[in-house]
């Protein structure tokens, strides 16, 4: 029989099942006193998902059985026979059930791989081994695909993809030592070689361990090869590898990614109870440098949508809670964890309470910006907070504004602009003050005498917010400032993490630098340029925050949507300049997905009611989709899953009363409220409120010309203002086509969108 090996490289593996047993009983060896390594490799949580919930509880107490006495008598181990990997072992779970566990002759190790029912845990089994990288020292697993499968493969088949002869090797500039650094094992390696296309490469993805298909992959798209033989490659001169040391292979980052050594019982009792949750433990190398470490200083996190960057920064708020709770500091509340929105704290909160423990939690308050700023100057005076689609501050505005001086022929949309973007953010409270800030990226220049004539609109719009016993946002957060440089608040922070600092205004990152003084773990500051929805560009160092030289990163993996939802989403940005929320740019073509799906939908109606038509049919269609997490016999619950994005209130509640008439039961998630989405309702949402969020499905619905860009937001003169703007818009759909996780619909109605257009071509 021919076969092949092949390394499991993602979940998405073929199944390839076939029969058959073989068993005698062992023991394990003796071979040491010390306290056992116990491991879950990825593949077995994502097992352990799909068994009935019964047997799942049996799978935790045979593993809390390993934990104190792997050699108990109580474990039935058996060697299976006709294994190619003499360290494979089943242990029984019940009658009915097998786990798979990795037991290698040397040190104490228990690596549970896979489990399942008796015939198909060994046939897993025999079509699986488990070796250490000699080159890189990571823990792969290669799978044994038979000449059946090759036969059976599908056309897009890693086995059978048609290779254009004609085109040269995709990768003939690379050696194979460097390959082999890169961690493409050598099994794979002339198979690799023949490579010839990015699609054959895709097709590959499933056999190669995830470091070595993503390193390819970054390789295929014309990446300079040194710069990622240095993220992803083993030392051109690495000391030699122990192949036998699997407690030492497990400490190694990339096999971190798949396999997970358990710690503490509470621990193992999280993951076992979530077992998809993977971000919850198998982080990427990257995310874990990032989190695992000391850090000599503030540290900004770049990464595109769905790049895990609040993945990250929770990892590094429980990362520094432990340390605290070892200091026996925790109940401190020394960790400050904030973000933009009150809804998205709330959501982190939450998933924080699974990722720490109770200890690790009282370390850590979770604030959004603006509350945060509320509490910390709420013993000052009796002010109210006023945003500016308040009542009372629109009638400030509108007091303010008729001293405007007719001499200088401005338009009122000039004076919002200039109180917003620069006295506001500058905390200009004289005329003095005026005079000196700064007007960097104002379109309209003015000389003194000019700003000294227009400066009594915005004397006005303070005097009137006071007289009304309002206070802008601004002004009180540089309220807080004062007080946290003067040592009078009430709370010291050790550290500070910030999520979504790309729409933190200056003010908000001033505070940010006040709260902590300088120095080890001091910040940690996490966002992305592209998704800018709010106001405008802050850079840090003017806001005293220094990460410069090796504190600024960068993520490069999308998790979340397909690679398909991803391009199409950066087309939307197509052109625009972004920035690194400091003094550079930023890219959008430097980081990928690697789940492949369906290309998203872009569909144009004649009239409302047509797209509605069509928003139906697609929802009636989920309901006829196989459900993958509600089991059998449970009704679909995919409808809870799906989401219509608007960009308006207004056409998200038309679409929902349109739907409600026809019959499909809608949740719309509000502003402020949180997600009260019943099994068979749709969601529906402004473009807005799905920051940070994500769904299996997403429908931006009514993406039509004067709609998207909202007219308002681009009615300033000013051309520097209004390319802003633009970014902004640019950058809210294409946060809402991020929020995708299988696939994305776009529609219109009348006359689509300009941005649509640009995205198509
Ligand atoms: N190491 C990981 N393993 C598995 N899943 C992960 C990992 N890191 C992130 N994810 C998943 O990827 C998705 C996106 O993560 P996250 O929300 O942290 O990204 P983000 O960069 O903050 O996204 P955005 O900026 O678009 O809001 C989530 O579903 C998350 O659980």
């Amino acid at each position: 029989m021919h076969s092949l090996s092949w390394a499991i490289g993602s979940p998405r593996q073929p199944d390839c099942r076939s029969t058959g047993q073989g068993r005698s009983n062992m023991t394990v060896p003796s071979d040491t006193q010390h306290q056992p390594t116990i491991a879950l490799a990825q593949e077995f949580l994502g097992a352990l998902s799909n068994i009935p919930r019964a047997k799942q509880n049996k799978v935790q107490d045979l593993i809390g059985k390993f934990r104190s006495t792997p050699r108990s008598s109580g474990i039935n181990y058996e060697i299976i026979r006709d294994a190619r990997d003499k360290n494979m072992r089943s242990v029984r779970v019940d009658q009915e059930y097998r786990a798979i566990v990795l037991k290698p002759e040397k040190g104490n190790v228990y690596v549970f791989m896979w489990v399942d029912k008796h015939d198909d845990a060994y046939d897993w089994a025999r079509r699986h081994e488990a070796s250490i990288n000699p080159r890189t020292g990571s823990l792969q697993v290669l799978a044994t695909v038979t000449r059946e499968v090759y036969e059976d493969a599908p056309e897009s088949s890693p086995l059978t993809a048609p290779v254009n002869e004609s085109s040269s090797p995709l990768f003939d500039d690379v050696r194979d030592r460097e390959l082999l650094r890169l961690g493409v094992p050598e099994a794979l390696l002339e198979r690799v070689r023949e490579l010839k296309s990015s699609s054959a490469l895709d097709a590959m993805q499933f056999v190669l361990p995830d470091e070595a298909y993503e390193a390819l992959l970054f390789l295929a798209q014309g990446e300079d090869k040194q710069e990622i033989l240095e993220m992803y490659g083993a030392p051109d001169e690495a000391p030699s590898i122990d192949t036998e040391d699997f407690v030492q292979a497990l400490l190694q980052a990339d096999s971190q990614r798949r396999f997970h050594v358990v710690e503490d019982d509470d621990e193992l009792t999280r993951m076992l109870n979530a077992p998809l949750e993977h971000w919850r433990v198998f982080l990427h190398p990257s995310q874990r440098e990032l989190v695992e470490r000391d850090w000599n200083g503030a540290v900004r996190v770049l990464g595109g949508a769905g790049t895990g960057k609040t993945v990250v920064a929770m990892h590094r708020a429980r990362y520094l809670a432990r340390h605290a709770v070892r200091r026996g500091e925790s109940n401190e509340r020394s960790i400050l964890f904030t973000t933009f929105t009150r809804n998205l704290a709330q959501d982190i909160e939450q998933q924080l309470n699974q990722l720490c423990t109770r200890q690790e939690m009282a370390c850590i308050e979770v604030i959004n910006i603006d509350r945060l700023i509320h509490r910390l100057t709420s013993g000052q005076g009796k002010a109210r907070l006023a945003y500016s689609n308040q009542a009372g501050y629109r009638k400030a505005w509108r007091a303010a504004l008729q001293l405007i001086p007719d001499e200088l022929d401005l338009p009122e949309s000039f004076y919002d602009e200039e109180w917003q973007q620069v006295v506001l953010p500058q905390h200009a409270r004289t005329r003095q003050e005026y005079f000196r800030a700064r007007r960097v990226g104002r379109g309209k220049p003015l000389n003194r005498g000019q700003r000294a004539a227009i400066w009594p609109v915005f004397e006005e719009m303070r005097n009137q917010l006071n007289n009304a016993g309002l206070r802008t946002i601004e002004d009180c957060t540089f309220d807080a400032v004062q007080l946290a440089e003067q040592g009078q608040l009430t709370r010291q922070y050790r550290h500070v993490i910030a999520d979504e600092i790309q729409d933190f205004g200056a003010e908000s990152l001033k505070l940010l630098r006040a709260l902590v003084p300088e120095g080890a773990n001091d910040l940690f500051l996490v966002g992305d340029g592209h998704q800018r929805i709010y106001g405008r560009r802050a850079t840090l160092s003017s806001c005293g925050i220094n990460v410069r030289g090796r504190r600024g990163r960068k993520l490069r993996i999308n998790y979340r949507t397909t690679e398909q939802t991803r391009r199409y989403a950066v087309a939307l940005l197509e052109g625009v300049e972004v920035d690194d929320l400091d003094d550079g740019q930023d890219s959008s073509s430097d980081y990928r997905s690697l789940l492949q799906g369906e290309a998203p939908s872009v569909q144009h109606f004649d009239s409302f009611d047509e797209e509605v038509d069509a928003l139906v049919q697609l929802l009636e269609g989920l309901d006829k989709e196989p459900d993958r997490e509600a089991g059998d016999g449970q009704r679909p619950t995919l409808r809870r899953d799906c989401c219509i994005v608007a960009r308006t209130q207004r056409l998200r509640d038309q679409y929902a009363q349109a739907l409600k008439a026809r019959g499909i039961p809608v949740a719309i998630m509000e502003k402020e409220s949180g997600d009260e989405a019943t099994d068979n309702a749709v969601r529906l949402a402004t473009m807005h409120r799905v920051k940070g969020l994500e769904f299996r499905k997403v429908c931006l619905a009514g993406i039509n010309a004067g709609v998207v860009p909202a007219p308002r937001s681009m009615d300033s003169e000013d051309p520097v203002e209004k390319r802003y703007r633009e970014l902004n818009e640019r950058a809210l759909v294409h946060v809402a086509a991020t929020r995708a996780i299988e696939s994305l619909h776009v529609s219109s109605f009348g006359e689509p969108s300009p941005y649509l257009t640009s995205a198509n071509q």
